[in-house]
């Protein structure tokens, strides 16, 4: 039986940051309906705040606010999940509760780890609130169990995922990159995207699972150019498939002046990178005006991880 917790005193509020997959390599389907991943991840300054105060005993509840539309605040809300599993893995499920609130900017369903942004969030808030013991990766192992992208958005910066994408090594990076994101006025379901993409037949053998030298030395390096050249994402074809009106938002965005487009994660926000900062401006002004680009956003990366904010 674990020793009666210290009450919890203030709110404790986190930020998390959205991610874009650099290079994003998937192979066949396994008989856990998940796909074995090598994946480049950064994270990009696009933030889900989340907050948690103290709660009686046994309840956890979450008020979501900003750009969270149809998102649920109930039980099965990723924030909400995270605080009970953190709990329940302590053995204090019965001593302590959280008031969650999360106020969106990530957007839902846009292929850029929102859900995820929030359950990491949640983790780290609740862990700090209930001033809990964590080991060092205690927080990344307990995330896998949510979802695939949540070790990544409490660890953050630029890092290779292997396994489900959970199985992280940080990456030397140098430099800045802009970044502008097409927001889309519709979502796309991640394992509805993984399902066309097996239809496609696309999945890669085990040992073509690799991610090229040339993006490792354009990031080491800060070199723009040479990472555009180097980005690649498997799942933009079925993603495409499902969204063709994506295929247009790529194309002016290029036009416009962006290095490359790329197809974030399973889509359907279209990430653009740009040279430099008054690059990213112009065209971020340029792509508002697009058909179904719902929101235009400007992000640098690499982004820090979950973090305490005062
Ligand atoms: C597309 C990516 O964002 C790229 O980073 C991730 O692979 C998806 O990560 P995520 O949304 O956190 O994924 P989860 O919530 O764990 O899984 C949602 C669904 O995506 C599919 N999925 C996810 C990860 C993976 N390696 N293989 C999969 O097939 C499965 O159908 C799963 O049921
Ligand atoms: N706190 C939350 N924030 C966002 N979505 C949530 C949350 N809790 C549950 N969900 C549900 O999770 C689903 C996926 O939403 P999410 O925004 O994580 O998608 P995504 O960014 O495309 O995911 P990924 O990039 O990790 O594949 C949605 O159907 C959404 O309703």
């Amino acid at each position: 039986m674990p020793p009666p917790l210290t009450p919890p005193s203030e709110p404790v509020r986190v930020r998390v940051p959205a991610k874009i997959n650099l290079a994003l390599m998937v192979g066949r389907v396994g008989e856990d309906g998940y796909h074995p991943l090598a994946t480049l991840f950064q994270a990009v300054s696009l933030h889900d705040d989340v907050v948690a105060a103290p709660a009686p005993a046994g309840e956890f509840s979450v008020t979501m606010s900003g750009e969270a539309e149809g998102v649920g605040d109930g039980p099965d809300n990723l924030a909400v999940r995270a605080a009970r599993l953190l709990a329940e893995d302590h053995g204090v499920a019965d001593q302590v509760g959280a008031a969650l609130s999360v106020r969106k900017s990530i957007p839902v369903a846009g292929g850029m780890a929102g859900g995820s942004a929030d359950a990491a969030g949640a983790l780290l808030a609740c862990s700090v609130l209930w001033d809990l013991d964590v080991e060092p990766d205690g927080l990344g192992a307990l995330g896998a169990r949510l979802g695939a992208d949540v070790p990544f958005a409490l660890l953050g910066g630029t890092a290779l995922g292997t396994g489900r994408g959970d199985v992280l090594a940080p990456v030397l990076t140098s430099g800045c990159f802009h970044w502008v994101l097409a927001l889309s006025d519709e979502g796309l379901s991640t394992p509805a995207v993984f399902r066309r993409f097996d239809e496609l037949g696309l999945g890669r053998e085990p040992e073509e699972l690799d991610v090229a030298d040339e993006l490792m030395n354009a990031l080491r390096t800060g070199d723009a150019p040479a990472l555009a050249r180097a980005v690649h994402n498997d799942l933009a074809p079925a993603a495409l498939d499902l969204r063709p009106d994506l295929e247009a938002t790529l194309r002016r965005g290029e036009e416009l002046g962006a290095l490359t487009g790329i197809v974030s994660g399973s889509g359907p926000t279209v990430a653009f990178l740009c040279v430099d900062e008054s690059a990213a401006i112009d065209l971020s002004t340029q792509l508002a005006r697009l058909p179904r680009v719902r929101a235009v956003r400007r992000a640098r990366g690499p982004a820090q991880g979950a973090r305490l904010i005062s």
